[in-house]
């Protein structure tokens, strides 16, 4: 551990035997810090090597720590190498790397997330929100009250402990996170957060959360009489593709509604069901090629209990009414095995998709792109089938797949069945595992299947042994 901090400098050696501050190593920190600087403090004590790990060594080492605590108020910058892994070099790391700590952490978590270099630097846990609520609605229909309340009630009642925090997405929260996560700073200031698809707009960028829209409504003459006549309504209004995860509606004054709706439909989305089932999704680097991260959805049934958990999830998360649902609809491969063990519980017929070749006529056909996972790289296209029987003109569809990534299988399906006379208004979709960075929902939009509900079970968990899971925000 040696740190060179500005006005006074101080270097400080920890090392056994060898006292290792030579000019050379100092004149080093000169390039690691600039050369604005008037003097360098060496603090340095040394022990026997027959002592390291003794009494004495540690006593030395509380000295030099005290010593440095004492003197890093007074400094301006710190110049730091071999820091760590003792949890006390956290503050000298913190001064040495300041404003890019959190995007180095970040970094860290991401390319060593089996802690290799666990030496190289004492760097702080990266807190991944588990779960983010977008609280979307017009101007003046209450979006501030009703996210002190949700909050509130989630903080006092969450069985699973968990801590929500608020956050208003300004510029400076976007400084923030682009810090932390080295996203383009630029395209976030540019990029509008649009109120009538804030979740395939915003969930890329937090990918590795759960990002649920909560919309907010009210009658015009409520919002009229809250807010008086002069309004600006920032909202987008009624959107015909906007869709959702939950609406409520803010029209009673007080807290009892917006804390019963609470209770109802946000708590249950923050179930401690969902934790073990986010944690059964295994993670493989460079599977099946380079660069390409896999995630073991399919897995999840080699798990104790696993599939009968996904499958209670899936059935009682489902937003919709599964008695008004006409069919099942799922794609080979991964999917079927889901949908198959949900069309039993719930006692729902399936509309197996198949490649070409392996049904029996009649059937409908479309062209399919390969998904994100099993494209070479190249624009690999291939043939899908449905029966011509396997679903109801005007019928309701629910399409199960283990996971939504680029979205290329489920406009496919979403295709084949409006080819099959299923509007997107009759479909709606439920997924065990999303993997927002591949930005599924926003291919959906694109080809027109905006209205379509999506809805998935986890986000897999950060690949980070050290994320703190209870915490929310
Ligand atoms: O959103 P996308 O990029 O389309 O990815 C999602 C699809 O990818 C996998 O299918 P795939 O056919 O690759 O493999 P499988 O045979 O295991 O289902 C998975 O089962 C989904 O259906
Ligand atoms: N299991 C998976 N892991 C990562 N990306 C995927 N795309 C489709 N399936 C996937």
């Amino acid at each position: 551990m040696q740190v060179v901090a500005e006005l006074p400098r101080i270097v400080i050696g920890r090392s056994s035997t060898n006292v290792s501050c030579s000019s050379r190593k100092i004149a080093s920190f000169h390039l690691g810090i600039g050369r604005d600087w008037d003097f360098a403090c060496v603090i340095t004590r040394v022990w026997d090597r027959d002592e390291d790990g003794s009494a004495t060594a540690r006593v030395v080492i509380q000295w030099v720590y005290d010593l440095a605590g004492g003197l890093l108020p007074l400094s301006t910058a710190v110049y730091a190498a071999d820091l760590g892994p003792d949890p006390r070099d956290l503050s000298l790391a913190r001064s040495a790397f300041g404003p890019n700590l959190p995007r180095l952490a970040s970094l860290k978590c991401h390319l060593d997330p089996r802690d290799v270099l666990a030496y190289a630097c004492p760097l702080p846990q990266v807190k991944t929100p588990r779960l983010i609520f977008l609280i979307t609605g017009d101007s003046g229909v209450g979006k501030d009250y009703c996210a002190d309340s949700w909050a509130l009630t989630i903080n006092t009642r969450s069985k699973a402990g968990l801590k929500a925090r608020l956050v208003s997405i300004s510029d400076a929260t976007k400084r923030d996170y682009a810090a932390a996560k080295g996203a383009d700073l630029e395209r976030l200031f540019r990029d509008r957060m649009r109120d009538d698809a804030p979740v395939t707009a915003f969930a890329h960028l937090v990918s590795d959360s759960m990002v649920l829209e909560v919309k907010i409504i009210t009658s015009p003459g409520t919002k009229l009489a809250r807010q008086g006549p002069s309004s600006d309504d920032g909202g987008g209004g009624d959107v015909a593709d906007s869709c959702p995860t939950v609406t409520f509606n803010n029209d009673k004054n007080g807290n009892e509604a917006a804390s019963a709706f609470c209770e109802q439909y946000l708590l249950p989305l923050l179930d401690e069901d969902f934790q073990p089932l986010r944690e059964m999704v295994r993670l493989t680097t460079n599977c099946p090629r380079q660069g390409v991260e896999f995630r073991d959805v399919l897995g999840i049934s080699k798990q104790p209990g696993g599939v009968a958990l996904c499958n209670s999830l899936l059935r009682s998360d489902f937003a919709g009414d599964w008695t008004k649902v006409d069919v099942i609809a799922c794609c080979e491969t991964s999917g079927i095995m889901y949908a198959s063990v949900l069309a039993t519980h719930v006692n729902i017929p399936l509309a197996l998709i198949r490649d070409a070749g392996k049904l029996p006529p009649p059937t409908i056909s479309v062209s399919k792109s390969s998904s994100y996972i099993s494209s070479s790289g190249s624009t690999q296209e291939k043939t899908v089938k449905m029966g011509t029987d396997a679903v109801r003109k005007g019928g309701s569809v629910v399409i199960v797949d283990d996971v939504l990534a680029s979205g290329e299988t489920l406009c496919t399906v979403l295709k084949l069945l409006g080819d099959a006379g299923i509007g997107a208004e009759n479909v709606s979709v439920m997924v065990v595992a999303e993997l927002p960075v591949h930005r599924g929902r926003e291919l959906s939009r694109q080809l027109d299947f905006g209205r379509v509900k999506v809805q998935s079970l986890v986000v897999p968990r950060p690949q980070c042994g050290k994320a703190d899971d209870r915490f929310f925000w």
